[in-house]
């Protein structure tokens, strides 16, 4: 982790500071906003959150060694406090002050929309390394840096963590950063003191509405990304899909040069001849005057976008079409994004981590394309998540599949059935199963499998793990896929 060694007065310059108490001249080493993982000298940032509130843990913060508390009521403590109209929104400026701005110390591209971020991150950290560059990334999977892998619980993580993580990337060398930045962290401050280079939209379709109750105000919160681009670190642009609905208003909301990809609009990187195989897609993006061939291993119509977007960005940033296209072909697919599982068994069973209504549509429809035999597709939704998206996404698996295994996805605190009869409302005109247990669910999917059938295991991707309650249990749809397949007598090895 980096240390720093600052005022507290040189840290909340240019932040609203409604009330002070102690010596504001006290040093600051580092910050969190967790008392159980406070370091001797931080400070400590007290957030009321959707569950607890962090003022009630400044006393333990303290015992751990803070040295100063950024609050929204003074406490009754001996230590120098600031008070500020909301911490949580001006957390990521004051981590941003503690450990020197290191985003503006590298290049930083945000990707944000509601499908195919992890993927673009993915795509543009092999164009990054292609081209010579130690690359961060910070993303679903976890964080990246020059190869590292540091794990992580959530797709952008808090304000702090985003700085602390750049910092490290800065102190390692990385001289380009990219980021998944989701519209949670975008309402919650958690980018705030970030100056991004580039920002790429991939799509808006439903999810989140448990969060952001309608899609203007999810929209909303996504175009504050491209809004916010501004800063004279260097020129600045919005990379946005000219076929989403939400691009005009994208397009408006902008403060940076607006370059578009797409497939039906004239764009300015547009896709023609596309192929979409049951190893990828293949098509020419034209561009500026000029054409190039793309192969990209990922099957799925969707893939031309997430290749186009990154593409355009590595174009646009002056990097060679020819070397970009080359990174394009060599990336061999993300971890639980379309992977398959191949035990030598006579049909197709694939791990993709769709759980929106659109991603899921998707993936069927690229899995129902070839596939001879039948459909059979294994999901679930998740608790304590958007109810309304149940039905939907039952709907688009019926529609496409042939038989169902209705299941449980990371139920959290609701009660598995009931989300199963919520997605059942949208089911019909498909045979169907409900059985809440996922390892049952699996095993009976690969015991129907017949030699041309397809089995698609939608929702958990690359997860392994199974959330019941508040409990985070081991589970893994691919380990769980090869141990039925090996159960039923396919035992070779996994290519
Ligand atoms: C809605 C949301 O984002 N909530 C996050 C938020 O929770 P919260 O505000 O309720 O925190 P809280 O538990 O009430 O605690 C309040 C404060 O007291 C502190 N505390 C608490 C206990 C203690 O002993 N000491 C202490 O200091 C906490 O560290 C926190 O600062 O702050 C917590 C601490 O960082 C997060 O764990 C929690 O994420 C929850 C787990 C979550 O599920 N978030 C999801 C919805 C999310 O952010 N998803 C997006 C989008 C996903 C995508 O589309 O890809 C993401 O970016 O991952
Ligand atoms: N451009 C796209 N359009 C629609 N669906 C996509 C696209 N790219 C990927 N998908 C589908 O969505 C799933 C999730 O993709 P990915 O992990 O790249 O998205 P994400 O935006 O990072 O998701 P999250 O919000 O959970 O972080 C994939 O497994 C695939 O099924
Ligand atoms: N980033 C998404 C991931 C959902 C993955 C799915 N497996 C689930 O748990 O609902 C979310 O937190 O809503
Ligand atoms: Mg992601």
């Amino acid at each position: 982790m980096p240390t720093a060694n600052k005022s507290l007065t040189e840290i909340i310059s240019g932040i609203e500071v409604q009330a002070s108490s102690g010596d504001c001249q006290v040093i600051v080493r580092g910050m969190s906003m967790d008392s159980r993982q406070v370091q001797p000298g931080d400070l400590y940032a007290c957030v009321p959150g959707f569950k607890v509130d962090g003022h009630d843990f400044a006393a333990s913060a303290v015992a751990s060694g803070a040295v100063a508390l950024v609050v929204e009521r003074l406490l009754p403590l001996e230590v120098p406090q600031v008070k500020v109209p909301n911490v949580r929104q001006v957390m990521g400026t004051l981590a941003a002050n503690i450990y020197d701005h290191p985003s503006e110390q590298l290049e930083l591209v945000g990707v944000t929309g509601t499908n195919g971020k992890t993927t673009i991150t993915y795509l543009i950290e092999k164009i990054g390394i292609k081209h010579g560059k130690k690359v961060g990334l910070i993303g679903t999977l976890g964080s990246r840096i020059d190869g590292r892998t540091i794990p992580g619980d959530r797709t952008t993580p808090e304000a702090i963590d985003v700085q602390k993580l750049l910092g490290e990337m800065v102190a390692e060398g990385v001289s380009l950063a990219v980021m998944e930045v989701s519209s949670h962290a975008l309402v919650l401050g958690r980018v705030a003191g970030c100056e991004f280079d580039a920002g790429i939209f991939t799509n808006l379709t439903q999810d989140h509405l448990d969060y952001h109750k309608t899609m203007e105000d999810y929209l909303y919160a996504k175009s504050r990304l491209f809004a916010d681009l501004k800063g004279d670190k260097q020129p600045k642009i919005s990379i946005l899909n000219g076929d989403d609905p939400a691009f005009e208003k994208l397009r408006q909301a902008s403060a940076a040069t607006v370059v578009s990809y797409g497939i039906h609009n004239s764009a300015d990187y547009r896709a023609e001849n596309v192929e979409v195989t049951t190893e990828g897609v293949r098509f020419q993006v034209h561009f500026r005057g000029a054409v190039r061939d793309i192969w990209y291993a990922t099957p799925g119509f969707f893939s031309v976008y997430n290749a186009l977007a990154a593409f355009a960005w590595g174009v646009e940033r002056g990097y060679s079409p020819e070397i970009v296209a080359e990174a394009l072909a060599e990336i061999s697919g993300v971890p639980g994004r379309f992977e398959s599982i191949r035990l030598g068994q006579p049909f197709q069973v694939i791990v993709d981590y769709a759980h929106t209504p659109d991603g899921l549509e998707n993936v069927v429809r690229t899995a129902r394309d070839f596939t001879k035999g039948r459909l059979l597709t294994v999901f679930g939704c998740g608790g304590d998540r958007d109810r309304t998206k149940r039905p939907l996404m039952g709907e688009v698996a019926a529609q496409w599949s042939d038989y169902l295994l209705v299941t449980s996805d990371n139920p959290r605190t609701e009660d598995p059935g009931q989300i199963i009869r919520e997605i059942l409302t949208g089911v019909s005109g498909v045979d169907y199963v409900a059985i809440a247990d996922r390892r049952e669910a699996i095993w009976s999917a690969c015991r129907l499998a017949k030699p041309r059938d397809t089995i698609l295991i939608a929702g958990k991707g690359h997860e392994t793990y199974q959330i019941f309650g508040t409990e985070v249990h081991p589970f893994d749809d691919r380990e769980v896929a090869r141990e039925a397949l090996r159960g039923l007598g396919y035992a070779q090895l996994d290519s």
